[in-house]
């Protein structure tokens, strides 16, 4: 999709969401807002690095979608002034495939393998040599002229991305010297990336509308932005082009992103636990079925927010509904969640 937007200055751009998606991209540590604690050690590990005159240590990134793992690592390396190549677990297919990356990198230069968990095993076992000792084997030739000769690569990071880090091995994360988990953001973060991202668009946004797309974009900047992209379209057609609180709550309605942020997966995930499941106990395959989505999608993209926000218990038995999404969809208290307040009928808000 093509669309026009004004800049800071007053020159007209033609731009992609892609290209916005660029611009709204923070490229230093000060630029970045939140994971306070994740970057000041950063900050530290890079100085520190940078004083020695050392590649940084390997820096594994983990967490939901959207939270600033790219983003991070792009820093990570610009912080460093150094390069960085970038690839992804599936594309690696053959050790050659990691091989041609690696040989190609500078002194320092950073090395960014998103989507981690799923390295052919094969190509993970390659790395484990390049990552510890900065060395790997190739074969040369084949057949009875086979012969493997080592080579000595420039040190480097490896800086790894991944959402699901529970099912990388323990031999690969135990050679990442750095490890993070980058966390949802609350709402107050949110609205500081929503004023950033609409001061570079140059749309003119109120305070509360930046907060109300910060606390319905489901504690991630990458929804948060979206969200204030598509808003920002209300109020060039249906208002004056200044995103108010009024533009926000229509556009955000419009979108069905409702009072707490869930979108429509998340609610209908909830109902199938609730009226299909009796609340559950419901394991994750089940759920995915009813609500034709994958498993795996499901676990990395819906479920860790819907946990955090106490919508979900994970049980040993499945997941389970709570009182709070009974709450927030409407439907009766089943007896076993009627808490000691008395209230047969259970409480219900909206
Ligand atoms: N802390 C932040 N401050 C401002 N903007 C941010 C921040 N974190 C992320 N963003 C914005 O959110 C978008 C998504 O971030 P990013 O692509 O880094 O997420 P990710 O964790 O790599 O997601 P995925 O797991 O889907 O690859 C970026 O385009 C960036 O503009
Ligand atoms: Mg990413």
């Amino acid at each position: 999709m093509r669309e026009a937007y004004l800049s800071g200055g007053n020159e007209h751009f033609d731009a992609t969401d892609k290209d916005i998606d660029k611009a709204l991209r923070p490229l230093s540590f000060s630029d970045f807002t939140g994971q306070d604690k994740i970057l000041e050690n950063l900050k530290v590990f890079v100085a520190a690095a940078k004083q020695r005159g050392d590649a940084l240590d390997h820096v594994l990134l983990h967490g939901p979608p959207g939270l600033g793992k790219t983003t991070l690592s792009h820093i990570i390396a610009n912080e460093l002034g150094a390069g960085i190549k970038m690839t992804s677990g599936p594309v690696l297919d053959k050790p050659s495939d990691l091989a041609g990356l690696l040989t190609n990198l500078e002194p320092h230069d950073v090395l960014f393998i998103d989507e981690i968990h799923r390295l052919n095993p094969v190509v993970e076992e390659y790395l484990y040599s390049a990552m510890e000792d900065y060395r790997i084997d190739i074969m040369l030739d084949s057949g009875p002229n086979a012969r493997s000769v080592q080579i000595s690569l420039s040190p480097f990071t490896l800086i790894g991305a991944t959402t699901r880090s529970g099912m990388l091995t323990a031999p690969l994360r135990a050679r990442f010297g750095i490890s993070a988990r980058l966390e949802y953001y609350d709402s107050k973060l949110l609205t500081t990336i929503v004023e950033r991202s609409a001061d570079i668009l140059g749309t003119p946004i109120h305070e509360d509308a930046a907060f109300e797309i910060a606390r319905r974009s489901r504690g991630t900047p990458r929804i948060a932005n979206n969200l204030l992209r598509r808003t920002r379209d209300f109020a060039q057609i249906k208002g004056t082009g200044t995103i108010t609180q009024e533009i926000a709550q229509f556009a955000l309605n419009a979108l069905d992103v409702d009072a707490r942020g869930l979108d429509d997966m998340d609610k209908r995930i909830l109902t199938t636990i609730i009226d299909k499941f009796k609340g559950g106990p419901v394991g994750i395959s089940t759920i995915a079925t009813a609500v034709g989505e994958e498993g795996e999608t499901i676990e990395e993209v819906y479920e860790p927010f819907l946990i955090q926000e106490g919508y979900i218990k994970r049980t040993a038995r499945g997941r389970e509904a709570t009182e709070a999404a009974y709450q927030h969809l409407g439907r009766l208290l089943p007896n076993h969640l009627r808490g000691n307040s008395g209230d047969l009928f259970g409480e219900i808000t909206k």
